[in-house]
């Protein structure tokens, strides 16, 4: 039973093809494109596997998007399904005023994060970053429940933002520095420490909140910039997404099988 995972963000998409759909399962094959590129998916990358059993995505990136990655699946003719946020599934409960606005890959990520956590820490708060397009800093507690999250821009963004709305920051990219002295520095390190910074005050909220220290999990294309400015301990796990619907595909898969043995 091969299982397709794919996350497409507002940036670039990825996927990952895995033995089986469940957590553990071998990885067989895995890729990124970015959104420019993906209607050549079924001409390139894809062209070579064999046709997956499941698929299963999570999409942030609207609907126009999605439909061109729909014609690309079509290739195969495996079942494809895209995951929606539910006020719960797989031992996450969210807390979003309205569940389904929550972005489907916050939702699948903290699914991911809370297996994760609970193999190793089990009942630990967590703070989970995902540093993409946009920056999300997520907080779970002890037992599961979304409190609530912080979305801020990314790093190209920030930069994009200040080079339209000034007429002196047009610069190259600098280095993250304590005491910046140009212009590029200061404007590398502002973005660095501004999403730092958002990190911080969560992890607070949470301590406060819970009485407990959290564990930090971090995820995203841009995580590895910022891994190494937190003043907490983050651990940087890349597959956070696809944990997440490798979970999801074997809770749905045994919700199938026993509602097919009643
Ligand atoms: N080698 C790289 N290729 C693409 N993006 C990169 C690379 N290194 C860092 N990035 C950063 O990662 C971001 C994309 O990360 P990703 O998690 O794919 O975003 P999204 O999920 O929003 O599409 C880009 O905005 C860019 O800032
Ligand atoms: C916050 C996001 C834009 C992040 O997208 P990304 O950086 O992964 O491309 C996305 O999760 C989204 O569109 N969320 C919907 C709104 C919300 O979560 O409240
Ligand atoms: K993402």
């Amino acid at each position: 039973m091969t299982f397709l995972a794919i996350d497409i963000g507002n940036t670039r998409l990825k996927w990952a093809l895995y033995e089986r759909g469940a957590p553990g399962a071998a990885l067989l094959a895995q890729g990124v494109e970015f959104l420019e590129h993906i209607d050549r998916l079924a001409e390139s990358d894809w062209a070579s596997l064999a046709a997956p059993d499941r698929v299963l995505g999570c999409v942030v990136a609207g609907d126009a998007i999605k439909q061109r990655v729909r014609e690309q699946l079509d290739i195969w003719d495996s079942p494809v399904s895209w995951v929606v946020p539910s006020p719960a599934e797989a031992g996450v409960i969210n807390g979003y005023d309205f569940p389904t606005r929550l972005g489907a890959d916050r939702w699948v990520a903290m699914i991911g994060a809370r297996h994760r956590v609970q193999r190793t820490t089990p009942g630990r708060p967590m703070v989970l970053v995902m540093v993409g397009t946009a920056v999300t800093v997520d907080a779970i507690d002890g037992d599961g429940k979304f409190l609530g999250g912080l979305i801020l821009p990314g790093h190209g963004i920030m930069l994009r933002a200040l080079e339209s709305g000034t007429a002196g920051l047009h610069v190259p990219t600098g280095e993250v520095r304590t005491f910046p002295t140009n212009t590029s520095d200061a404007l590398t390190s502002g973005g660095t420490y501004a999403i730092a910074g958002a990190c911080e005050r969560m992890i607070q909220h949470v301590r406060a909140h819970c009485g407990v220290e959290p564990r930090c999990l971090m995820t995203g294309g841009a995580g590895w910039k910022m891994a190494p400015h937190m003043s907490a301990a983050f651990e940087l796990v890349d597959s956070i997404i696809f944990d997440g619907l490798l979970v999801i595909a074997e809770e749905r898969e045994a919700i199938r099988q026993r509602l097919a043995a009643s």
